[in-house]
């Protein structure tokens, strides 16, 4: 009869058992192994035996390719996998963050910082199951999220992936997992890998632990914190993700009082593995080996030999696949790393791939490929967009509410500006078609703010468009506009390009504000993946909208404000009045906000 590993019938530890035995150290490094599609080639997999490819910063496929071109790459790559001697397959990950924000024509949901406004786990969970959708219609079934940071400083670049400072908000949006995963039946085999079916994707918890707690926000800096605090602010979400069945998680570039995640064998083996009993696999970042030392790469074999033993399992590489299977075939060879160590990192990756049911299906179900941009799951973004947006001022004292907008104007005019009202890739944000994003409307399918407010008002109703209107125009005209609809904020950044020590409003979007707000009656939409500074601006806005980074679905902003459906978001996050106060969280001693944690105006739908 075939081998036992390759019988679906078997028990699960029978196969990881049966196959474990069968394989050569090099095949094990093989599965340790991770490397950016771009060195993929057959001959690499086959040779190398490796275990995993991710989407890097590469650009095959390109920008805007279908997701047939997505499946065929994905299936070159999985044909060169089973083509070795024990045809192990591949798993090929990807960072869908906000929806398969990669892939041309994908749902681009909001960022995680404006989910967390919307306080519902069961929406997380609706938006997970979309997700996984629109990634397996493109053949790959492992992705880099969620992000589980809990930001605890606005001055991070990566604040808009993390879904709230509080770990308790945090812990109730993890439950997008459930989504992605499909939901662990109550009384789960606890710890284990769970994925439900092949309309599911292997989730990954990112980053361990404490990403979001470094000095002043700076990105894979360190983080200082008693085990208590660690423990009370950072790690809860790893419960939930846990407890759910989270296939994978990946640890965090950041130290933990000056040592690295990268090398942190307590909380990698001790703590998340033994105590927590984490029975999937542990990922490191890109190069997150080579960066514990300084300068990075400095001494590979020791690196290898830390993040190793510290409990990592498989290693994001991207490109040393060569020195990185001589090295650490050395290591074992010699006795540094022991060979129980090696067979513990290949089971729990196996007990993945073969939960994920990639030995019976490593190809994709091309059936799904109509999932890709599907209007139900347009709708669903809408609708996340509609309850993240949040409400912070809505007329001056004494003046009645400005928000929901009348959809006619009496005047004949509304006036839109800003350089965010008609920019469909700065309101997607970063992780977007590119690593870092991108700004236009070229990008992939969507509908800008812009495009939102002109299908919302009635016909006769004349909307005119100025991404930077001259003052003295707005002067000579401020008669004509009913009122003006202000959309400025961020463009895209994603990492270090966003750490941020001043959190001001980009140029020129304060001197918009101020041209337009200090002659007609306006509502400013910050676009943006974090709060920042407004105060100076609040006393000449007659209403105040935070809409994080909202993606495609543009039309879930004019939903809300033309009264559709009323204003619900509450602020997942704190808005500091000046940076000199930060890091300031809910719950701290000194607690002065300009909007508290919490805060939220609402209106009814009109
Ligand atoms: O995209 C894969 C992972 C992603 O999942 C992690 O959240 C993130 O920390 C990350 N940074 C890089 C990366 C950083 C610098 C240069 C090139 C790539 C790669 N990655």
């Amino acid at each position: 009869p075939g081998a036992k590993y390759k019988d679906p019938k078997q028990p699960l530890n029978t196969r990881v058992d049966d196959l474990l035995r069968r394989m050569t150290l090099a095949e094990k490094i093989g599965q340790m192994s991770q490397i950016d599609q771009e060195n993929a080639t057959a001959d690499v997999i086959s040779n190398y035996f490796i275990g995993s490819v991710l989407r890097g910063g590469g650009n095959v496929p390109a920008a805007d390719a279908p997701p047939e071109a997505w499946v065929k790459m994905v299936e070159g790559i999985q044909r060169a996998a089973l083509s070795t001697r024990l045809g192990i397959p591949v798993m090929f990950g990807i960072d869908a963050v906000h929806g398969h924000g990669y892939v041309y024509k994908a749902t681009v949901f909001p960022h995680n910082v404006g989910l967390g406004c919307t306080r519902d786990p069961e929406l997380a969970k609706k938006i997970g199951a979309a997700v996984a959708l629109e990634v397996r219609a493109t053949g790959i079934p492992f992705i880099f999220a969620p992000c589980l940071a809990v930001c605890r400083d606005p001055r991070w670049g990566r604040c808009y992936e993390s879904f709230s400072e509080d770990p308790k908000l945090v812990q109730q949006m993890a439950s997008i997992i459930s989504g992605f995963q499909g939901e662990i039946p109550t009384g789960g085999w606890r710890g284990a890998p769970f994925i439900a079916s092949q309309h599911n994707v292997a989730a990954c918890a990112k980053h361990y632990v404490g990403d979001g707690g470094t000095a002043s926000g700076i990105n894979e800096n360190n983080t200082v914190a008693t085990f208590h605090e660690l423990l009370g602010i950072h790690m809860p979400p790893y419960y939930n993700a846990i407890i759910q069945g989270v296939s994978t998680i990946m640890v965090s570039y950041s130290s933990w009082n000056g040592i690295k995640m990268h090398a942190n064998r307590f909380l990698v083996t001790d703590f998340l593995k033994n105590k927590l009993r984490f029975r999937g696999f542990v990922i490191s970042d890109w190069l997150g080996l080579d960066r514990i030392t300084s300068p990075e790469h400095a001494d590979y074999p020791l690196s290898i030999k830390l993040g190793i033993l510290a409990g990592i399992d498989m290693v994001m590489i991207p490109y040393q696949y060569v020195e990185f299977r001589d090295d650490l075939m050395t290591l074992v060879q010699n006795g540094t790393i022991p060979m129980s160590r090696i067979d513990d990192a290949v089971r729990r990756i196996l007990r993945v791939k073969f939960t994920l049911g990639l030995f019976e299906n490593p190809y994709a179900d091309t059936s799904l490929v109509g999932e890709l941009g599907k209007q139900e799951h347009r709708d669903l973004a809408r609708e996340a967009v509609r309850r993240s947006l949040v409400l912070l001022k809505n007329g001056k004292p004494g003046e009645k509410p400005l928000l929901p907008l009348p959809k006619k104007a009496h005047g004949g005019s509304i006036l839109v500006a800003g350089s965010h009202a008609d920019d469909l890739g700065s309101q997607c944000g970063g992780w977007t078609i590119k690593w870092q994003g991108m700004t236009g409307n070229n990008l992939t399918a969507g509908t800008t703010i812009l495009d939102g407010i002109k299908s919302a008002v009635v016909p006769g109703t004349d909307v005119v468009f100025s991404e930077n209107p001259d003052a003295g125009l707005i002067q000579q005209n401020r008669g004509r506009f009913d009122y003006a609809i202000v959309v400025v904020g961020e463009h895209p950044y994603a990492e270090t390009s966003g750490d941020n020590l001043n959190l001001t409003i980009p140029a020129p979007g304060p001197a918009i504000i101020q041209n337009v707000c200090g002659s007609i009656k306006c509502v400013v939409v910050l676009v943006s993946g974090r709060p920042l500074v407004v105060e100076p601006y609040i006393g000449i806005i007659d209403a105040l909208v935070a809409a994080w980074l909202p993606g495609t679905e543009g039309k879930g902003i004019s939903d809300v404000l033309f009264g559709d459906y009323g204003f619900t978001g509450k602020l997942s996050r704190t808005w500091f009045r000046s940076v000199d106060q930060l890091p300031m969280n809910v719950g701290d001693a000194h607690y002065d906000p300009l909007f508290p944690f919490g805060f939220g105006l609402e209106t009814k739908p009109s």
